[in-house]
């Protein structure tokens, strides 16, 4: 809420603001952002939920439907904003997109962001990167707490990570060009870790899967391999910080990235997963992987070649794949303060928080086994 000496003045828009992140970002800004007097909310599909918010209040909600793609709607979006809040993207590592599509929205996508900033002289822009852009490589090196400045070989193959590479890099390139009106354009990157929380669908996914099967899930990675994680609250106010401190910061943060993590703790994937899938009724069976590495890399690769053959008639895209199984079995974790260093960024969540309120979405999920 503004206090009595401040007048909201600023206008925001969140690309992509009705996706999984981009819900809690327009929620937290809502919450938390005190001179906020319009939040644009830019999507392809407008969620129902926007209507609420709709509703005459302090800060206007206009609710945009459009394509990043499509530079005239971005440029109409961003015109006369503060802030750009770019978190619209593909995500897709099961095949259901194409290299092209995936391409086109994040790279293309980022592009028309940027070149909508310098047209219409918005000065401030905040890019959802993503972990991917460093690792883990396809050689699967790990990655074991690392920061923002370890050394690490970014190789990637993948159309998802190679599209987020190039995007992030598009972004931080652009910081200092000149927007219109002669001012620099001051941008950065967000890089989290694997997000979960409310509304996440993999989750989702997996806990359908584990009912499917009574109430069981099949180990496949060792519990050994360490996988980043971060809720989605806290990287939702890591933007919302960012978007913030930008402008008085300028100099230190123009053109930096930083990774987003809070104090969920380093555990495997599936293990990870079974701290709020378990209290829901689930169990992971086996203290090893059911099946050899090599085997499981079998199958993967079956799968593959079953979605290549099946796609003129069906879209099969079933969550093992080489890349995703290669992703679950190599370890990648930050410890890092950058954020902290750079503007303060504390996790608004604790642990113990995060894991209620992702329990509480789950067991509220249709076809609870709870
Ligand atoms: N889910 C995760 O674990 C992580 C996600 N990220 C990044 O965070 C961002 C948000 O991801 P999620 O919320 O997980 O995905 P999501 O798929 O739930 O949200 C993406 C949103 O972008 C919108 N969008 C897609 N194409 C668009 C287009 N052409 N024009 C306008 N809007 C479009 C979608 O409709 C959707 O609402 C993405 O940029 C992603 O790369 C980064 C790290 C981890
Ligand atoms: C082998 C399977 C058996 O249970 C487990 C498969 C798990 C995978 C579906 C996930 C393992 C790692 C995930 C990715 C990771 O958290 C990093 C990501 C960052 C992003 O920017 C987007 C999402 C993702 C690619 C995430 C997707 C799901 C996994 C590959």
């Amino acid at each position: 809420m503004a206090g009595p000496a401040q007048v909201p003045t600023l206008v925001y828009l969140v690309t992509g603001g009705c996706g999984f992140l981009g819900e809690h970002i327009v929620r937290m800004l809502l919450e938390r952002e005190p001179r906020l007097r319009e939040l644009r909310v830019f999507d392809l599909h407008l969620s129902s939920w926007l209507e609420e918010l709709k509703t005459p209040g302090p800060v206007q909600v206009t609710a945009i439907q459009g394509d990043v793609t499509q530079a005239h709607e971005v440029a109409a979006a961003v015109a006369g904003s503060h802030v750009v809040i770019h978190t619209a993207g593909l995500v897709d590592v099961l095949g259901k997109a194409s290299p092209k599509a995936i391409h086109k929205v994040n790279v293309q996508g980022t592009q028309n962001v940027i070149e909508a900033c310098i047209q219409t002289g918005t000065q401030f822009l905040v890019y959802t990167s993503s972990m991917e852009v460093v690792g883990p490589n396809v050689k699967g090196h790990p990655f074991y707490r690392g920061n923002e400045d370890t050394p690490y070989e970014a190789v990637h193959r993948h159309p998802y990570p190679c599209s987020k590479a190039l995007a992030e890099k598009l972004v931080l390139e652009a910081n200092g060009r000149k927007v219109n009106g002669g001012l620099p354009l001051v941008t950065c990157a967000l890089r989290p870790m694997g997000i979960y929380g409310e509304g996440h669908q993999i989750m989702r996914d997996f806990y359908n899967q584990g009912l499917r099967f009574g109430g069981r899930l099949f180990r496949a990675v060792p519990a050994s391999v360490e996988h980043g994680r971060v809720y989605v609250g806290n990287v939702a106010w890591m933007h919302v910080l960012v978007a913030r401190e930008l402008e008085q910061r300028a100099a230190l943060m123009g053109g930096q990235v930083y990774f987003c993590y809070d104090k969920s703790p380093y555990k495997s994937y599936e293990d990870f997963n079974m701290e709020f899938l378990g209290p829901c009724g689930l169990r992971l069976i086996g203290t090893h992987p059911l099946l050899p590495y090599w085997l499981l890399m079998l199958l993967a690769t079956l799968n593959a070649l079953l979605q290549w053959l099946l796609h003129p008639l069906v879209l099969y895209t079933p969550l093992l794949n080489p890349y995703t199984l290669a992703m679950a079995n190599t370890t990648f974790t930050v410890s890092t303060n950058k954020a902290q260093r750079h503007f303060g960024y504390k996790p608004l969540f604790s642990w113990e928080e995060s894991k209620a309120r992702t329990i509480h979405w789950v067991q509220a999920l249709e076809g609870s086994a709870w």
